[in-house]
């Protein structure tokens, strides 16, 4: 590929949350990651990322909101690796950026937030710089950044598998409303997969065929029944709070609740605001939960954001 020299301006890009209607573990591999089999739905908690030129071989990113103090901002940050990535693979001339996302995932909570921010700052960076990459590449480097990176290219509801970066679609339909538990303090990824792994029997990672019935129909209550995660277990040993936090939801009426991903977040699933909105009062009061959220799924992957763009 030659040399692409980039046009400036300021790209604004937002990109949603993920939480996982199914997340099936089976055997890790030799480098240590499992086979999944997992649906994956986008929602309307959006991190907003900014991005402006900056002179050639500066990359900063600068984080506000929910959890912003506790992200590194040094070379280790997603945002910054991404970028540098995308740099690289279509070699830019005199590349550089700064980035400034405005956080509403929680960090290290089983949404995907960091996950979001590099799908971002890959669309927000190839469009920065004129678009050199095709949307396959954009996939490809968005594998290589994390195993939830390319569903947060596409959004809406899907199939994982592989690691989890093997994105198909999947026949949904319907508005699902979801309340958000958030927990005072995160899980880390591997080391909810660790506990996976000392207690769990590795089965083959297959999807419920009633879940993807239930989403082909857009039978919202049906989905809320056969919403699973084999990760739960170890986050609920990891965190023994959340058994308490899924019963509260359970008990003011969700049609289901299951913890997010590797967790700590639980999400509960209504088919209306109104019981949602039940749901969110009953956890809002439990002391187990520092913050509850409401969204609705699915929504669409990382995009840029017009009707918001700098002027
Ligand atoms: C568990 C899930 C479910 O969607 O989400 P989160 O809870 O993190 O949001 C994902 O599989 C996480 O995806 P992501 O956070 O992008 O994973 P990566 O950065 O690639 O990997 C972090 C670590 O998770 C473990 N990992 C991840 C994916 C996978 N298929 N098998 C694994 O064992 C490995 O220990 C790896 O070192
Ligand atoms: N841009 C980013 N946003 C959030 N977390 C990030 C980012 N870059 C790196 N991280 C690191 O990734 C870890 C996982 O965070 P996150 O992606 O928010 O959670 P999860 O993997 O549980 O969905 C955090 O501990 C954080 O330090």
């Amino acid at each position: 590929m030659g040399y692409v020299q980039h046009v400036a301006q300021v790209v604004r890009v937002r990109v949603p949350a993920k939480v996982n209607l199914a997340l099936c573990v089976g055997a890790a591999d030799d480098t240590g990651y499992h086979e999944l089999g997992t649906v994956f739905q986008a929602l309307s908690l959006w991190d907003e990322l900014t991005v402006e030129p900056a002179p050639p071989g500066v990359f900063k990113v600068a984080f506000r909101g929910e959890g912003a103090a506790f992200l590194p901002t040094d070379d280790t940050n997603l945002a910054i690796r991404a970028a540098k990535m995308l740099a690289e693979h279509c070699h830019v001339a005199d590349a550089g950026c700064i980035m400034l996302v405005r956080k509403r995932i929680p960090v290290a909570g089983g949404m995907a937030g960091g996950s979001a921010d590099a799908a971002a700052v890959l669309v927000a960076c190839n469009h920065l710089w004129g678009s050199p990459a095709p949307a396959s590449d954009l996939r490809d480097l968005a594998a290589q950044l994390g195993a939830d990176v390319p569903f947060l290219l596409t959004g809406g509801t899907a199939i994982g598998t592989g690691r989890g970066d093997i994105i198909d679609p999947v026949e949904s339909r319907g508005t699902y409303h979801w309340t958000l538990a958030l927990s005072h303090t995160g899980l880390s990824t591997p080391a909810v997969f660790r506990e996976f792994d000392r207690v769990a029997e590795p089965t083959a990672p297959r999807i419920p065929q009633e879940l993807l019935d239930a989403l082909a129909a857009g039978d919202v209550p049906a989905v809320g029944r056969n919403l699973v995660n084999h990760l739960a277990d170890a986050a609920i040993r990891l965190q023994p709070t959340l058994g308490s936090t899924l019963q509260i939801g359970l008990d003011a009426g969700a049609l289901g609740g299951v913890v997010s991903g590797s967790g700590p977040t639980c999400a509960f699933l209504s088919d209306s605001a109104e019981s949602a909105a039940l749901v969110a009062e009953a956890l809002g009061v439990f002391s187990g939960v520092r913050a509850v959220r409401s969204a609705l799924g699915p929504v669409t992957g990382a995009a840029l954001w017009e009707d918001h763009a700098a002027r």
